[in-house]
């Protein structure tokens, strides 16, 4: 690979606990390029969020580190964007002030006119113009998901992280939103790390997908490259041959029972 925008080397992370320490990760090592789009799947408490934690900021890796775009990452700050499963926008502002106040907040320096209007266009890109002066507790946990990652998007972040972002809605909302983020994606170029539980939106969604090992100490057990041609359509998906197997592989990953010992001998860098 050429050199990578983003590069987690030989990372573990220990937790302190009550009973000692609590190895979650053992050397990850995975680089991405920028404008890729990368999920992270594996099972519960393997430590999914843990590595989107550190590339966020909001841990610092036992050992190893981090780099994004050539700078180590030593702490949270707008250019790695966090989207979580529930929106986590403050209600009392509307959806138009919640994008604002991350507008104003990363870009004090432009003026008002120049800021009114990136709301705006990102308010129009996730299709919720027309819902800009309500509050979050009158539109619907899809819309809310829309205006978070509008947000999210807002402060132009070199990453974008997004922890189980569709994870609490309806498999048709679940769908309008993963057309719109490919859509968005394909728009803006964005380099994207995703943890998802749904191997199919895994699979309709990335360029790869990193294939976590059972904690403790988990590790990445196999990245699976997704050379399926953009833009991609669900439906023709359906009947493509190429996107079963790829389901099929990381179906049986999750299946085949990997733990940390098992897998270490063959973690490699991506
Ligand atoms: N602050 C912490 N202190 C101690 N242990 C922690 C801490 N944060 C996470 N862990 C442990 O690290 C492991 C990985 O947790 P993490 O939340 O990253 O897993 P995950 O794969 O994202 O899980 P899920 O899919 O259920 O959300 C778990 O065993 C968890 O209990």
């Amino acid at each position: 690979m050429s050199k990578p925008y983003l590069e987690l080397s030989g990372v573990d992370m220990r937790f302190r606990t009550d009973k000692g320490e609590f190895e979650a990760l053992k050397n990850i090592n995975l680089r991405l390029k920028k404008g890729e789009f990368v999920s992270l799947i594996g099972h519960s408490g393997c430590g999914k969020s843990t590595v989107l934690n550190l590339v966020a900021g909001l841990h610092a890796p036992s050992s190893g580190g981090v780099i994004l775009d050539g700078r180590e990452v030593n702490g949270p700050g707008p250019e790695r964007a966090l989207v979580f499963q529930n929106h986590a926008l403050l209600p009392w502002l509307t959806v138009e002030q919640n994008i604002a106040l991350a507008v104003d907040n990363t870009f004090p320096h432009q003026g008002r006119a120049e800021r009114r209007e990136r709301v705006k266009h990102f308010l129009a890109l996730v299709h919720m113009s027309h819902a800009a002066h309500k509050l979050p507790g009158e539109i619907s946990g899809g819309m809310k998901q829309r205006v978070g990652i509008a947000r999210a998007l807002s402060v132009d972040p070199k990453v974008l992280l997004l922890d189980e972002p569709f994870g609490a809605l309806d498999a048709l909302t679940r769908a309008h939103l993963q057309d719109s983020l490919m859509d968005i994606q394909a728009e803006l170029g964005n380099t994207v790390i995703m943890i998802t539980h749904d191997v199919d939106e895994a699979v309709l969604l990335s360029d790869r997908i990193v294939m976590m090992t059972n904690g403790p100490a988990a590790t990445i057990g196999e990245i699976l490259a997704i050379p399926l041609a953009r833009p991609r359509n669900r439906v023709a998906l359906s009947d493509d041959a190429r996107y079963h197997q790829l389901r099929r592989r990381v179906l049986s990953f999750l299946y085949e029972g990997h733990d940390n010992v098992s897998t270490l001998a063959r973690t490699r860098v991506a």
